[in-house]
């Protein structure tokens, strides 16, 4: 059940295995005779500096993974100095997840809830925390129709689990559930730049006209991404889409994710204009079968492909990369 839950997708999970179908369907097209010894593999992103291009995508209850959850999967991010972007529907509140790794750098995911109140206090609480950004998620007007976790019966956290970042009092009970609020709008993204400076990423942009308006809201951020196929079935694969959210952008940096599981997909979605992408599942999986020791081991031999690709294909640099090395073949 709990398997099925993060392995799956909605619908008939035609999006799920596109997004990794896409990214193989695309190769890479080396340069030769660019030598260097070293390559730079650090970015730069809202100000937070990550030391690969590879963040952690935020992704929901942990504790069904491994005991420590959260705990365990920011010591491992934490360990390889890149970006956690933590799920508002965490099992662990944000405030003891930024305190198990002091230093850890945190951005906080966020689906805008009906109850402005409400949502504002989780907002003062992850800035409390420390989280230098704010991700809201915009795929989710309604949560996906998973069909996997019908057929399972999954729909509530096992005993003793809960969404600590809804929390309103001590007692097991005293939380709320997470709505998926089909009201949201542009509104409500001019209202979060009103009561907060963090900068706001939109995560799950795919429609280039989208993209447009973000820009023109005054996001610091986008977020390609189709939530690893969970949302809309049949949309379409993040990379396929990213170019013309690239350039609709005006400037802005863009971030991918879906599908992302080698070092080679790094390449083909920086070539391709990403600033960076994110990984879902593979540290969920690293987690499940190693805890902490499970997604440092996912981090590092992501970090390790990325760089052996950097150096096949002459680059010393991440910003070395442009549209020129990636070829579709069908
Ligand atoms: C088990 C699971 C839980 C997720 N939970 C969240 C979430 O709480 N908030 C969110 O914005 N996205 C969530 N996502 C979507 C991820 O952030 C991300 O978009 C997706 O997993 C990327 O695709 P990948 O799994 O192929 O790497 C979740 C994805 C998975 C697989
Ligand atoms: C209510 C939590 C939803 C988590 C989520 O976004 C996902 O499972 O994809």
């Amino acid at each position: 059940m709990y398997y099925d839950y993060f392995a799956g997708g909605a619908g008939d999970e035609v999006t799920l295995r596109a997004n990794e179908a896409s990214l193989a369907r695309l190769a890479l097209v080396p340069r030769i005779l660019r030598g260097s010894a070293r390559r730079e593999l650090g970015v730069t992103l809202l100000g937070t500096r990550a030391s690969m291009p590879v963040l952690v995508a935020p992704t929901a209850f942990h504790r069904i993974a491994a005991p420590d959850g959260e705990r365990a999967t920011v010591r491992a991010v934490a360990a390889a100095d890149t970006i956690m972007i933590v799920s508002m529907a965490s099992t662990v509140a944000v405030e003891d997840i930024a305190a198990e790794a002091p230093g850890a750098k945190l951005w906080f995911q966020l689906y805008i809830q009906p109850d402005r109140g409400f949502t504002e206090a989780i907002i003062r609480r992850a800035e409390a925390a420390g989280c230098t950004a704010l991700v809201i998620t915009v795929d989710s007007p309604a949560l996906g129709r998973r069909e996997r976790d019908d057929r399972n019966d999954f729909h509530e956290l096992p005993d003793g689990m809960r969404c600590e970042n809804l929390r309103i009092g001590d007692a097991p009970g005293d939380v709320r559930q997470i709505t998926m609020s089909p009201e949201i709008s542009w509104d409500h993204i001019a209202w979060l730049r009103e009561i907060t400076d963090l900068p706001i990423v939109l995560k799950g942009v795919l429609h280039r006209e989208d993209a447009r308006l973000a820009a023109e809201a005054g996001v610091a951020g986008l977020l390609v991404s189709n939530h690893g196929g969970r949302q809309l079935d049949t949309v379409p694969a993040t990379i396929d889409v990213l170019p013309e959210i690239v350039d609709a952008a005006g400037g802005l940096p863009v971030l991918m994710d879906g599908g992302i599981r080698r070092g080679t997909d790094v390449l083909k979605a920086l070539a391709l204009g990403a600033s960076a992408v994110a990984l879902g599942r593979p540290v969920v999986w690293g987690l499940a079968a190693e805890g902490e020791q499970g997604v440092k081991g996912v981090l590092e031999r992501i970090r390790d492909e990325v760089d052996h690709a950097l150096v096949q294909c002459g680059c010393a640099s991440v910003r070395d990369l442009d549209r020129s090395f990636v070829r579709c073949h069908p």
